[in-house]
């Protein structure tokens, strides 16, 4: 017999990609901070970050493997997820992971924006659009294409550079994304003693391009 304190997210999270979590009233939440926004153009804006569980791309290099494995992370339901967010000052809310586009965003997304916040994305773009979005950052990966319709979408191109190779590789994706898009290159974290000269060189003779730092790394803030 089922004790009738259980949640209905702790009886049906059991069951896996059961009807709440497919249809985006459930979601895998690795972690939830308020911070400010370290990256690209909202760069210092105060944000509430939701970190959903759930990457299928692979980056070498990615800087949050343990938000991977979605079945890691327990479920949260769409009312927790905004009452959480209302609790801070801020309106500005990032959905990121992981990869946040493997979750169908549309009841969250709404729910969000009806309570008064602006509905930020970090993807790479890779699975399909879903979700109202105030601010698309699309972070396009080697490791699995990204999708023409979510470049299509996106206010915001950020290319991260591991190599040489990504100046050329940034430009073949700035050629896809609107041409209000605003283009950012960041260095790969680890790489960032040895990339961050040549990347400084490539905005000074490509000034269409912006540098973004990962700054919350350096205020040494989540
Ligand atoms: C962890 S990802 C999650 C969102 C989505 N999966 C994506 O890649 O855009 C958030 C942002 O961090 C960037 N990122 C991840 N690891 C990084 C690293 N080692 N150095 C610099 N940026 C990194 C990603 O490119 C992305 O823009
Ligand atoms: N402060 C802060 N800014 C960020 N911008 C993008 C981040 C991410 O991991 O998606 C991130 C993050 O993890 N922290
Ligand atoms: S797509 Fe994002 S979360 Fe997934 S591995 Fe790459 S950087 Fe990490
Ligand atoms: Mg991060």
């Amino acid at each position: 017999m089922i004790p009738v304190t259980l949640l209905s997210s702790e009886i049906i999270a059991p069951f896996g990609e059961s009807a709440g979590l497919s249809s985006g009233a459930l979601l895998p939440v690795m972690e939830q901070f308020y911070t400010i926004q370290g990256e690209g153009y909202n760069t210092g804006r105060a944000a509430y970050f939701i970190r959903l569980g759930g990457c299928d791309v692979g980056c070498h290099w990615c800087d949050v493997k343990e938000s991977w494995d979605a079945d890691a992370h327990p479920r949260q339901s769409v009312p927790q997820l905004v009452e959480a967010v209302l609790e801070h000052a801020g309106r500005n809310v990032v959905i990121t992971g992981g990869e946040p586009l493997m979750h169908d965003l549309g009841p969250l997304t709404a729910a969000l924006q009806a309570a008064g916040c602006r509905t930020w994305i970090e993807t790479s773009g890779a699975h399909p659009l879903s979700g109202t979005w105030d601010w698309v950052c699309v972070s396009p990966k080697k490791f699995k294409a990204p999708l023409p319709e979510v470049l299509a979408a996106a206010h915001e191109l950020k290319v991260i550079v591991f190599n040489g190779t990504d100046f050329a590789w940034a430009e073949e994706h700035a050629a896809q994304v609107p041409g209000t898009a605003r283009l950012y290159l960041q260095p790969e974290w680890s790489r960032a003693a040895r990339m961050t000269p040549e990347l400084v060189e490539y905005v000074k003779q490509h000034p269409q391009w912006q540098v973004s730092l990962q700054t919350h790394k350096y205020l040494d803030i989540p």
